[in-house]
This record gives C-alpha cells, structure tokens and sequence, in this order.
C-alpha cells in the first residue's frame, strides 16, 4: 500500500468515540448482541472497577452490552471472586472446551471466550486499566453498528505521562510499528495497532488463526486485512487510557510472540526449541500449538554475568469454527 492508499484508508476510517450518541447506538443495535470479553489474569486490583463501571453504564441503564464475561486466565489471586462480585459471567479459560486442552495466555483467554458468548459482536477490553472511560464501548461498537462494510474496530487512545500522547507502547513503538513498515504497510494507518480494546464481528473472529499470546492483536489486524481488505477495519479514538506496565524484560517475550506471529505469516516458522520444553499443553490440538523458543536474557549475579531462560509460546489455535 502506497503512502497515499494509507492516508485514504485513515482519512475514511479514524473515527471519534463522540461521533455516536447512546441513543443512535442503541437504535442500530436492533438485531444484534454485544458481549463484552475482559481477559484477566491476577488483575484483582483492577477487574472490579472495569467490570462494575460499565455493567452500571451500559447494562444497567442503557442496555448497550448483553453480557460481560470475565475469561479468568490461570490467576492465582482474587480475580474471579472480585469479578462475579462485580457482575460479571466468570468463566476460567482452562474450563472452556476441556476437550481442546489449555495453555496459558491472553490469546488462548480471548479464542476461548468465542465457545462462550453469545454476542454476535464483540467488545474485548483489558482488565489492568487503571484511567479509561466507559465510553469505549460505545466507541468502539459505534463502525461496527453503522458501517455494515466493517468487521473489525480497532480503539486508540493517548497515554497520559508518556513522552508523545499518541506513543504506543514499548513494544508498539519498537517492534510492531516497525514491523507493520516493512511487512503489512497496508495497516501503517493503525495509531494503536496492539491495544487490548478493540471489537469484531463473531462471523470474523470465528474465522481467525489465534495465537495463545501477546500476538492475537497483531495477528487479527494482518489476517483481517488479508482475508477481507484493509477496508474492514476501523480505529476509534477513545481519550485518555492508562494501564499497568509489564517489565521490560516481560515485554522481550511479548515481542517475540509478535514476531513470531508475523514470521508464521510470512511463511517463517519458528526454529524447533533449543532446550527441552518445561511446559506442554494438556493436550496436543495440532503442530501448531506447540511452538515455543527459548528467550536467553541476562541479569548480574553477585558480581557475574547470569543468562536468565525463559521459554516463549508461540503456539497458534485453529479458527474457532473448525473446531465448533
Ligand atoms: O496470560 C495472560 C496474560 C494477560 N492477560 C490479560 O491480558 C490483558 C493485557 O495483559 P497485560 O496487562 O499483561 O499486558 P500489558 O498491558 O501490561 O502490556 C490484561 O487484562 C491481562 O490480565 C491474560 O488474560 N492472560
Ligand atoms: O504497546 C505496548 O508496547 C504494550 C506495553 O505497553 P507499555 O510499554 O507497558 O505502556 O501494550 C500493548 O499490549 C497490551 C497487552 O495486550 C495492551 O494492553 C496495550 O493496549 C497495548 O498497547
């Protein structure tokens, strides 16, 4: 996509969370039903709030959102009491389809919510959100109630004390803006490209390839725009976010799930594993599962030089339709 063909795509498809009343949105949404999907794993901090601001805002009083369905991933904290307190569905991901097995990850929390939901939209939202507003629901339902052209609405936002408002993340400014420019320039229009607030179609999301990981986001924007055109996607601008921040040797991992997601896209799979795997699915789906590579980072230890190992997932789920 040319530079040009990018700054079309952003001039027709940038939206504002404020371009919609609730009014307007609730009357487009006659014949539709909204899931809200929150992956949580040890947000018992946070959790709560997200899931009892919106429940009072946007099922309570306005019945913009038919459900919200907390995928507890593997915590090891309150998370799923706090979450239920708040009125939330609670399901653990483990839990869904014990048939297909389970591994950890926010991907694998996001691809199992699809066995149990209902809504033929859906609204994902972390759960780590520490400044962020109701209004991106809405915000983000508002192309895919009014568009009918548009599978997949992408949020983005400005992040207050950051060096830029409109900077990404760590990894969004050093790994997948960089790699959007040299391989999917066609998604270079993409002010946030990994938030975690972002919604689809369940026709569509049925259909994607899922990584386990930190990669879904990626993954679902690239194969999106393959299998239905850039056109398809939209961004909405939602104010002002904040949300936890993981460590920056944490973060070596999600950007190696990102690149690993993209390689596999471009027909690069990862290497075979260097070092005897410490962790197996609870049962093997397919090949593609099981990827994973060993992520060698370093630490001083008593005045030396300690490599620190950790192994990376990098396994894939099949679309959900396949497996229904
Ligand atoms: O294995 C995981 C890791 C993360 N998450 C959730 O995914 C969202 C974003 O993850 P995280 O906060 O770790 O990423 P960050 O925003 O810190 O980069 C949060 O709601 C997490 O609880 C999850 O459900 N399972
Ligand atoms: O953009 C990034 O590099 C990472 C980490 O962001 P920070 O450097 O901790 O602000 O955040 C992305 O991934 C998160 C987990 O899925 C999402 O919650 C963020 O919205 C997204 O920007």
């Amino acid at each position: 996509m040319s530079a040009s063909r990018a700054a079309a795509w952003f001039e027709a498809n940038t939206h504002e969370w404020s371009e919609w009343t609730l009014a307007q949105l609730m009357e487009a949404k006659a014949g539709h039903s909204v899931s809200l999907v929150v992956p949580a794993r040890n947000e018992a901090g946070t959790v709560g709030d997200v899931v009892g601001r919106v429940r009072e805002t946007l099922v309570d009083t306005v019945a913009l959102i038919d459900e919200i369905v907390v995928i507890d991933s593997d915590s090891t904290d309150a998370t799923a009491a706090v979450a239920a307190d708040a009125g939330a569905v609670v399901h653990r991901s483990r839990d869904i389809r014990p048939d297909l097995g389970s591994v950890p990850g926010k991907g694998e929390a996001m691809w199992k919510s699809l066995f149990v939901t209902q809504g033929d939209l859906i609204v994902f939202m972390d759960a780590d959100l520490t400044d962020w507003d109701t209004h991106f629901v809405p915000g983000l339902l508002g192309p895919l109630l009014t568009r009918p052209e548009v599978a997949l609405v992408k949020g983005y936002y400005e992040r207050p004390g950051q060096s830029g408002p409109l900077d990404g993340g760590r990894v969004t400014e050093l790994v997948a803006r960089p790699t959007i420019a040299l391989e999917h320039p066609e998604l270079a229009g993409l002010i946030q490209p990994l938030a975690g607030e972002w919604a689809a179609r369940r026709s569509l999301l049925e259909q994607l390839h899922m990584p386990t990981g930190y990669a879904v986001e990626i993954a679902s924007l690239i194969d999106t725009a393959d299998l239905l055109g850039v056109e398809a996607i939209a961004q909405v601008g939602l104010g002002v976010r904040a949300h936890s921040h993981q460590p920056l040797l944490d973060l070596g991992a999600m950007a190696t799930q990102l690149l690993a997601a993209v390689g596999r896209r471009r027909g690069t799979p990862p290497a075979a594993p260097d070092a005897a795997p410490d962790h197996q699915p609870d049962r093997q789906l397919d090949q593609e599962l099981d990827g994973q590579v060993v992520l060698r980072q370093y630490r001083p230890r008593e005045g030396r030089i300690e490599p620190a190992e950790r192994v990376v997932l990098l396994g894939e789920r099949p679309p959900a339709r396949s497996v229904m």
